[in-house]
C-alpha cells in the first residue's frame, strides 16, 4: 500500500512543482517550517466521529494536505502463496476508510481524502491525487505531490512508470509535464526540471552525477529551500523530458529488498519550474 499527498502553496515569480518519491521511511517525514516547496507529512486520521467532523470542515481549505491511499494488485510471488490482502485490509471506497485488522477482532480504521483500489488505472490515480496540484501550479502557486510507503508497494510504479509500451501506464510524473506543456507556450515561456536523489543523507544529482553532494540552502528571512547546485535543465518537448527521466532513472541508485527486486532504495525527488 502506497499513499500519496499533495499540497498546494502560494508561489512568486516561479511555478513550481515538486514530485517524489518517499522510500522506506518508517515515520511520516518532519514537517518543513517553508510552506513553499515543502515536503509535509501526510496527515492520517484515525477515524472517530469528531476527527471525521474536522475533515469535512477541512475540504477546500487552501494548502491543507490531502493524502490517498492506493492498494496495488497481488504480485506473482503473492498470488503464488495465495496472500490474501482481505486479511488484513479493507478497503471502504463510498466512506473513504481504510480498516486495519490486527486480529480477528481488533482493527483500527483510518479515512483518506481518497481511497485507490488494486483496480484503479494510472490515468485516474494522476485524475484524482495530482492534477488537482498541476492546475493549481499553472495558476501560480507551489505544488507538492509525494509517495510514501514501504518497499515494493508501487510508489515508482505510481509516480515514475514512462509508459512506453503501454501510454495507459504513464505515471504521474509524465502525466504532469503533458499537462504543463500544453497549458504553457515555449516561445514566451520556459519550463525546467532538476532531477535529484537522497540517497545515505546527501543529494546527488541525477542529471549529471559527478555533482554528488548537492547542499540544501534556506533562507534566513524567508525560510525558502533552494538547492542551487542542481542542474536546472530547460524542457524542449514532452520527449525531452522523457529522455531526462530516462537518463535520471539510469543514475538511480538501485539494489534488491526482500520485498522488492527492484527496489529503487532512494528518495528520488523531481523539481519542475516555469518561469514567466
Ligand atoms: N498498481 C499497480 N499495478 C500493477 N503492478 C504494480 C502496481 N503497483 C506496483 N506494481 C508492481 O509492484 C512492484 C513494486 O512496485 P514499485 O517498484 O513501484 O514499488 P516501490 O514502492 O517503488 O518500491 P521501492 O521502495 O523498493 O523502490 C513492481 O513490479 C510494480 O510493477
Amino acid at each position: 500500500m502506497a499513499t500519496t499527498a499533495s499540497i498546494y502553496r502560494n508561489g512568486n515569480y516561479s511555478k513550481n512543482s515538486l514530485i517524489t518519491n518517499n522510500n522506506k521511511v518508517e515515520r511520516p517525514p518532519s514537517v518543513n517550517s517553508n510552506p513553499k516547496n515543502s515536503l509535509k507529512s501526510k496527515s492520517l486520521r484515525k477515524s472517530a466521529p469528531a476527527a471525521l467532523g474536522a475533515a469535512k470542515d477541512d475540504t477546500g481549505v487552501p494548502g491543507r494536505v490531502r493524502v490517498a491511499v492506493r492498494l496495488r494488485p497481488r504480485n506473482a510471488e503473492e498470488m503464488v502463496a495465495d496472500a490474501d490482502f482481505a486479511d488484513c485490509v479493507e478497503l471502504q471506497p463510498e466512506v473513504k476508510r481504510l480498516k486495519l485488522r490486527k486480529n480477528n477482532w481488533d482493527s483500527d480504521t483510518y479515512e483518506f481524502d481518497e481511497l485507490l483500489t488494486e483496480f484503479a488505472s494510472q490515468k485516474r490515480v494522476y485524475e484524482v491525487v495530482a492534477k488537482p496540484v498541476v492546475e493549481s501550479v499553472l495558476d501560480g502557486y507551489n505544488g507538492t505531490v509525494m509517495a510514501y510507503g514501504q518497499t515494493g508497494t508501487g510508489k515508482t510504479y505510481t509516480l515514475g512508470r514512462l509508459g512506453e509500451e503501454d501510454t495507459a501506464a504513464r505515471g504521474i510524473m509524465v502525466r504532469a509535464m503533458e499537462d504543463i506543456l500544453a497549458d504553457v507556450s515555449l516561445e514566451t515561456n520556459s519550463v525546467s526540471i532538476s532531477y535529484l536523489q537522497l540517497y545515505m543523507e546527501t543529494i546527488q544529482d541525477l542529471l549529471n552525477p559527478t555533482n554528488d553532494n548537492i547542499s540544501i540552502v534556506e533562507d534566513p528571512k524567508s525560510g525558502d529551500v533552494s538547492l542551487p547546485g542542481a542542474s536546472l535543465v530547460e524542457i524542449r518537448n514532452q520527449q525531452s523530458f522523457v529522455e531526462l527521466l530516462r537518463l535520471g532513472e539510469a543514475h538511480r541508485f538501485a539494489a534488491n529488498t526482500k520485498l522488492n527486486a527492484e527496489s529503487s532504495r532512494s528518495h528520488a525527488i523531481l523539481m519542475t519550474s516555469q518561469m514567466l
